[in-house]
């Protein structure tokens, strides 16, 4: 800590970012003394929604440090800056610097095993050097090679695997090309939400998440829609709903499907649950089109939910063609950049392309 915005003479810190203003982390943390606040409040609800979720575990790293530090006072004895050395009776002196390292630690580090099992969420590592690498969708120079333990989801047999990158067979790396990395294959909400960025439109088949709209239609159904919440949440179906444009043509998640079918599988007019007739029947119906017994509930179930996700798509484009239009228009007074606010534009324009293209697939009858 103590290098953000001043010259720093160990070499690695040295290259890092002095600041994270463009972030939106930063715009959330500091959204009461305005810069950022305002685009903060004009993000896509898929990436506020990220955002919140980001800031949350940030804010218990924080908490957590400061309560390690309580049972080890002594860690902070040898610290030149005396900010640091007070940071359990001021913790607020150095929460801007810890935001710097936390933002500079979550957008550098990569998977690794580090621990026996797979989904231990402490396999993570910095990994200077390779950190350097920008991200494309399109073009990674290096891919990470996936180790038998992480490919079978097998306990790590010993620590210290080696971290193999590759060359991928269908790209040519000249002297002086920049080295790209894939950092997954995510959404561009995802990105910017995480990393502050979006890769261009035409860079990649667009997909986009609408879960927080879908969450929206499930609570506005009461007691019932609580009801199918809760079972889609034990079933592993619950949330991560996307729309895809590509590969052509555009179609909804099979996870998506699958939660409005469940939507549909009582009829929309029935709120409480004891106007249900067989809730288990009904479950046991719908779990035969998850684990393939049956394509669908029944022809008018699917005639339904495409009509509801054809009402879905028309109001995320609705919101989406506004707010696109108002933000192409915006002025950044706040010094803000203005590639922020093109990129939150953007993931709007997106999200217009996206729903249109969906619209169209269901207009026509495609079948998914
Ligand atoms: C691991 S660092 C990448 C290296 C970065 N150029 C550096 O050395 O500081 C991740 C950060 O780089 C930037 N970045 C990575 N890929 C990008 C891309 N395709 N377009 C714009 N910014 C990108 C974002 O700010 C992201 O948070």
């Amino acid at each position: 800590m103590g290098c953000r915005g001043t010259p720093c003479s160990v070499p690695y810190i040295a290259i890092l970012p002095t600041n994270f203003d463009e972030h939106p982390l930063t715009w959330h943390y500091k959204r009461r003394c305005g810069q950022g606040s305002w685009l903060l409040e004009r993000l896509p609800p898929f990436v506020k929604h990220n955002v919140e979720r980001i800031a949350k575990t940030f804010g218990s790293d924080w908490k957590r440090i400061q309560s390690y530090l309580k049972t080890r006072p002594e860690v902070l004895q040898s610290a030149t800056n005396p900010n640091v050395r007070n940071i359990l009776s001021n913790p607020d002196s150095v929460e801007d610097d810890f935001l710097w390292a936390w933002l500079n630690v979550n957008t550098r580090c990569i998977f690794y095993r580090v621990k026996e099992t797979k989904s231990d969420p402490d396999n993570l590592t910095l990994c200077p050097i390779l950190d350097f690498a920008n991200h494309s969708s399109v073009l990674p120079s290096m891919i990470p090679r996936a180790s038998a333990a992480d490919i079978w989801d097998m306990p790590l047999k010993k620590r210290g695997e080696p971290f193999t990158l590759t060359s991928p067979s269908n790209v040519t790396t000249k002297a002086g090309d920049e080295l790209y990395l894939r950092y997954g294959f995510h959404t561009n909400q995802f990105l910017f939400a995480e990393y502050g960025f979006v890769n261009p439109v035409s860079e990649s088949g667009l997909n986009v998440d609408i879960t927080p709209v879908i969450e929206e239609w499930f609570a506005n159904r009461g007691e019932v829609g609580e009801w199918m919440r809760e079972r889609l949440v034990d079933e592993g179906y619950w949330g991560e709903w996307s729309l895809h444009s590509a590969p052509a043509p555009a179609h909804p998640s099979f996870r998506l499907m699958t939660a409005l079918r469940l939507y549909h599988a009582i009829p929309s007019g029935v709120g409480a649950l004891e106007g249900v007739h067989d809730p288990e029947g009904v479950l046991r119906h719908w779990r035969s089109t998850v684990n393939g017994v049956q394509e669908t509930l029944s022809e008018e179930n699917e005639r339904q939910w495409r009509e509801t996700l054809q009402q879905v798509c028309q109001q995320v484009m609705d919101a989406a063609v506004c707010e696109a239009g108002t933000l192409t228009t915006q002025r950044t007074d706040d010094g803000l950049a203005e590639f922020m606010v093109n990129s939150v534009a953007s993931l709007w324009r997106e999200e217009v392309y996206v729903a249109k293209a969906m619209m169209e697939s269901l207009r026509t009858g495609v079948a998914f």
